[in-house]
């Protein structure tokens, strides 16, 4: 008999003298039943040897033992001393577990929240880390522009041209540094998620003070408040319609925008106002939601003023694209529920999402395309393009207009946020959609006035120069707060334009010319936007440093040669481009550019006059023809003003 056996029998004989019971019966019963096998199987362990060949009838006889009351209560026994133990033990893990905790903070940060990147970058902030000895390189820079140590951090002509790479904590290794004297471990883990590796930062910090882990959060998001300072994230939705950080840009200064006097100030003070009023709101239990819709001429500056009003008011830009395809009510919903509580919320082209949820350019496109295959058809010719022609519109996007309002104001929308929309068809948008609480302020962008092309062209060739309206602004406070006037030499110190100027702080306030390095020859080629490209290689060279006054005359004589609301500030934009260091040329050939910008315009004007009689002929001939192109939302014609009450700017 082998060992597991003997074991076995002995402790069923302790058992049974206790009970009473027979156990050289039961005994001699097991033996019995192991013999037939043990006999040829030395070693044979009680298992095998009870379960096998002839057995179970021999086993039976170890049923009416383990049910018998005497037994029982061994059993009883067996388990209460076991769950005792079991219990004992569990509980002193729990003890111990507490007992260690006690002396510990923990600490996870999921990479899809912010606070991950608050706490990366201020890992790259602390001295221990410059020190570290295993590492995993990386390109990404969790929305600063340091986070980990930089590799190239004195390697600065090397970082402006390739991407910049970054140490960051290899995965499952554990970093231990000091915080404020207290000891502090943090291992970054990966695993697989649902969409993909998700990572995730474990901290641990000995203290018993839960006080001194906010203080490490608010250090932490502090470094990355400075880190990212004259810079301002964008976000887009993917697939999943989960927000992701897309880009970083630096900040664009609201004065480099340039717009008819009082309406940047209105915009940014009811901004301002707004997020200063939330109790107000919550007193009165209005939602505390703002929308701004900047409609009209396209290149006016509507989305380059809501990036500059983003960065000033040191929000975040979540860009929700209507004609994302995939993207359908319910996402929209969720979409905008999760956006976060400060943030501006930017729906660029809002109309196109209910025509085709295509963009502008290509709509017309294919609208002339279409209407070409048209009327080739009608004139009998058979069109070149038929097929394009005819190519169905996708609609990509299944965002409805009713799931669009519910989204802007359900009962998740999120609060505190400031939804800014443009379009460029204000009159092609519903009623409901402009209504006050969704869109409270309209403000409408026109093609450039000449104070606009004044202003362009002074802020083109003199960037650091204030515009009229913030000068006028500063000298008012500067009289509220002095009570005196300014004197001769404030205005000398401004003379010089700051043109690319140099970093020698004389020429601040110098007045005089530096030496072009690109002449013009006086009488160029209006340059093609093809040129612009070639242009761009000499914007690192110096242009003439203007005087003040200078510049003021030619700034003049440029807004004089602009036609009131005929081109837009974008395309004068493009054309000062091509003359970047030439601002006496820009002045002189002006003329013969406007001159082609407006042809170019009325022959657009023109064809899209035919275009539109075109198609009102076709309507007259098909009367039951739905237009095509028109949406299944139903977009209202009916012009806004028959809405309550949207101040209009
Ligand atoms: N008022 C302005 N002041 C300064 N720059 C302007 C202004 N308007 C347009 N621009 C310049 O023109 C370019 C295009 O401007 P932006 O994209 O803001 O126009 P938009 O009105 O949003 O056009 P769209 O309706 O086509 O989207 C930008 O590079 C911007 O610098």
């Amino acid at each position: 008999m082998d060992l597991p056996l003997q074991q076995v029998l002995s402790g069923i004989l302790k058992m049974t003298d206790a009970s009473g019971l027979n156990a050289t019966e039961i005994i001699s019963g097991i033996l019995n039943a192991t013999s037939s096998s043990s006999n040829h199987t030395e070693g044979t362990t009680l298992n095998t040897s009870l379960f096998s060949g002839s057995m179970p009838a021999n086993i039976l006889a170890l049923f009416p033992l383990l049910f018998s009351f005497g037994a029982l209560s061994g059993w009883v026994k067996i388990f209460l001393i076991g769950g005792l133990v079991e219990t004992c033990r569990r509980w002193f893990g729990l003890f111990y577990e507490n007992a260690v905790d006690s002396f510990y903070m923990t600490a996870v940060f999921d990479e899809d929240d912010v606070s991950y990147q608050w706490m990366m970058v201020w890992l790259s902030t602390q001295p221990a880390w410059a020190k570290i000895r295993q590492v995993q390189v990386s390109t990404d820079t969790y929305g600063a522009d340091r986070t980990a140590i930089s590799i190239d951090a004195d390697d600065d002509e090397d970082a402006v041209n390739t991407r910049k790479m970054f140490y960051i904590p290899t995965p499952s290794k554990t970093y231990t540094l000091w915080y404020k004297g207290r000891f502090l471990t943090i291992t970054r883990s990966e695993e697989q998620g649902r969409w993909g590796r998700d990572s995730k930062l474990h901290l641990t910090l000995t203290t018993r003070d839960p006080k001194l882990l906010a203080e490490l959060l608010k250090d932490a998001r502090r470094a990355y408040m400075v880190c990212r300072e004259d810079k301002m994230c964008i976000w887009t939705s993917d697939s999943t319609n989960s927000w992701r950080q897309v880009a970083r840009r630096a900040k664009r200064s609201l004065g480099s925008i340039v717009l008819d006097p009082g309406v940047k100030d209105t915009i940014m003070e009811d901004a301002r106002d707004f997020l200063a009023s939330r109790k107000w709101y919550n007193e009165r239990g209005i939602p505390f939601r703002r929308g701004y819709l900047l409609y009209g001429a396209p290149g006016s500056g509507k989305t380059s003023l809501i990036h500059s009003l983003a960065g000033e008011l040191e929000l975040d830009v979540y860009i929700i694209s209507l004609s994302r395809i995939g993207l359908d009510d319910s996402g929209l919903d969720s979409l905008i529920n999760e956006l976060p509580e400060r943030c501006v919320a930017l729906m660029e082209d809002i109309d196109a999402a209910f025509t085709h949820g295509l963009t502008r350019e290509l709509d017309e496109d294919l609208d002339e395309k279409r209407l070409g295959a048209k009327d080739d058809e009608d004139s009998g010719d058979e069109p070149n393009n038929k097929k394009k022609g005819q190519m169905p519109v996708p609609n990509a996007s299944r965002v409805s207009l009713s799931g669009l309002l519910n989204a802007l104001d359900g009962i998740g929308a999120q609060e505190g946020r400031i939804l800014f929309a443009t379009t460029n068809k204000y009159s092609s948008l519903d009623p409901a959609l402009c209504r006050p609480g969704r869109m409270d302020l309209h403000i409408e962008f026109k093609l450039a006035s000449k104070y606009q092309a004044r202003e362009l062209f002074k802020r083109f060739y003199n960037p650091n120069a204030r515009g009229e309206e913030e000068q006028e602004q500063e000298n008012r406070k500067e009289n509220e707060s002095m009570g005196c006037e300014k004197n001769e030499e404030d205005e000398k110190s401004e003379g010089d334009s700051g043109y690319n100027s140099t970093n020698d702080s004389s020429s601040s306030s110098s007045s005089t010319l530096s030496l072009p390095s690109l002449r013009s020859s006086g009488n160029v080629d209006l340059p093609k936007p093809a040129v612009c490209g070639a242009m761009h290689q000499h914007c690192h060279m110096h242009g003439p440093k203007l005087t003040k006054r200078q510049l003021e005359r030619m700034a003049e004589e440029f807004a004089d040669a602009v036609p009131e609301r005929e081109v837009s500030m974008a395309s004068l934009q493009g054309y000062l481009m091509t003359y970047k260091i030439r601002p006496e040329d820009a002045v002189k050939n002006l003329g013969g550019w406007i001159e082609i910008e407006l042809r170019e315009k009325r022959e657009k004007e023109r064809r899209k006059e035919e275009r539109q009689k075109r198609r009102e002929e076709r309507r007259k001939r098909e009367p039951n023809k739905r237009e095509e192109g028109q949406s299944e939302g139903g977009l209202s014609d009916t012009h806004l003003r028959n809405t309550e009450n949207p101040r209009i700017l």
